[in-house]
């Protein structure tokens, strides 16, 4: 992998570049769908690419339960497997598999649970997990950390964030594969002295690139930033920082504020299949009956499929009536959204207008 700085803000932190992986490139700040089971769902991957996304995250943890990542090395991997020929991201399922209610038991060794699917135990500790993202074969690979909820006790934190880097550490002893990269999580809640202990322990180690972990977790806009605010400059300015599971345009705006590279959430996909349309004059709620004879475009400014065919009439009519067709509509809508929301920020940075961009777009939201 190589990360390229191409351009940085003189007023901000926000910069932009290039992710150079074994599938192509990536232009940062960069936002990635999620494929949670190896899809985007309701998208095929000719429709993902012609949003411009130019990564995807897919989830170890799901694809280990169903069908197996022994099964996807079988058939090749994970881009062959769903047909993606540009970037994969997998989280290592830390986040997934402690927020399972069947969470038997903890220790410093791993995780021991009970399969959602099919109830049989189960156990995760770092090596399996690299063993997992290594069969998988995603080009960035991360880290087994713990994610705490939000709120959460300090000692209990501190603990958990010493685990972390514990397990961090042996997932860096696991990895041996020369055609992925892995990339830490940093964790620490919204405390400040265990945010920057755990962030120069990682340091030390010299991963490839480092995550923000525990936000987007309930802790609210502020406190996000608060976090990033001392936790981004104390990461290396020559490795990408990826802020896990942001988040809304006013979240992923202010983190790329902060200087953060990379973003993925569930919002634009699982928002637009709720009914809830992102556009350039703020979210539509398309399933609302003033829409019922309404002939425009979901967004006049907006180029993709949906916009330049379908009226908000008949998306309206699509989803009123569970056609599977308007969920397609409204998911490659709003991707389209979030991908250009990106590039427009990417040339304002390079352009040394960010703040500008981010004020007048955010006033229309
Ligand atoms: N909001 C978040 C989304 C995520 N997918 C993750 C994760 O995968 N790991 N660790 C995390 O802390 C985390 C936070």
């Amino acid at each position: 992998m190589q990360f390229r700085l191409l351009a940085s803000d003189n007023k901000t932190k926000a910069r932009c570049g290039e992710i150079t992986t074994n599938h192509g490139l990536i232009p940062t700040p960069a936002f990635m769908p999620v494929g949670t089971q190896a899809t985007v769902k309701t998208l095929t991957p000719l429709q993902l690419q012609e949003t411009e996304a130019h990564a995807l995250l897919c989830n170890a943890y799901h694809l280990y339960l169903r069908p197996g990542h022994e099964v996807v090395k079988k058939l090749g991997g994970l881009h062959k497997f769903m047909k993606w020929d540009r970037s994969i991201i997998t989280d290592s399922g830390g986040y997934q598999v402690f927020s399972l209610e069947r969470l038997t038991k903890v220790t410093d060794d791993g995780v021991e649970f009970q399969s959602p699917i099919d109830g049989s135990r189960r156990f995760l500790n770092p090596e399996i997990v690299m063993d997992i993202q290594h069969a998988l074969g995603a080009d960035i690979i991360m880290a087994f950390d713990e994610c705490l909820p939000y709120p959460c006790e300090k000692d209990r934190v501190r603990q958990s964030m010493y685990r972390t880097v514990k397990w961090a550490n042996r997932c860096l002893k696991a990895h041996n594969s020369d055609d992925q990269e892995l990339f830490a999580i940093v964790q620490g809640s919204v405390f400040k002295d265990i945010r920057e202990e755990c962030t120069d322990r990682l340091v030390e180690m010299e991963f490839n690139g480092y995550a923000i972990g525990g936000l987007s977790v309930g802790e609210g806009n502020l406190l996000m930033n608060e976090v990033l605010e001392y936790t981004t400059p104390r990461l290396p300015e020559n490795k990408p920082r990826y802020l896990m599971g942001v988040g809304f345009p006013l979240d992923i705006l202010d983190g790329i504020e902060h200087g953060i590279d990379l973003f993925d959430c569930v919002i634009p996909t699982r928002n637009g299949r709720n009914g809830c349309a992102f556009t350039s004059n703020g979210k539509l709620k398309i399933r609302n009956s003033c829409y019922k004879t309404d002939e425009r475009p979901i967004d006049k400014n907006c180029h993709c499929y949906a916009c330049k065919n379908f009226s908000r009439a008949y998306i309206r009519h699509l989803l009123t009536s569970n056609e599977i067709l308007g969920l397609s509509l409204m998911s490659l809508h709003n991707i389209c959204f979030f991908e250009n929301m990106m590039k427009k920020a990417r040339q304002s940075i390079i352009e040394g207008n960010f703040l500008n961009f981010k004020s007048k777009f955010l006033s229309l939201q």
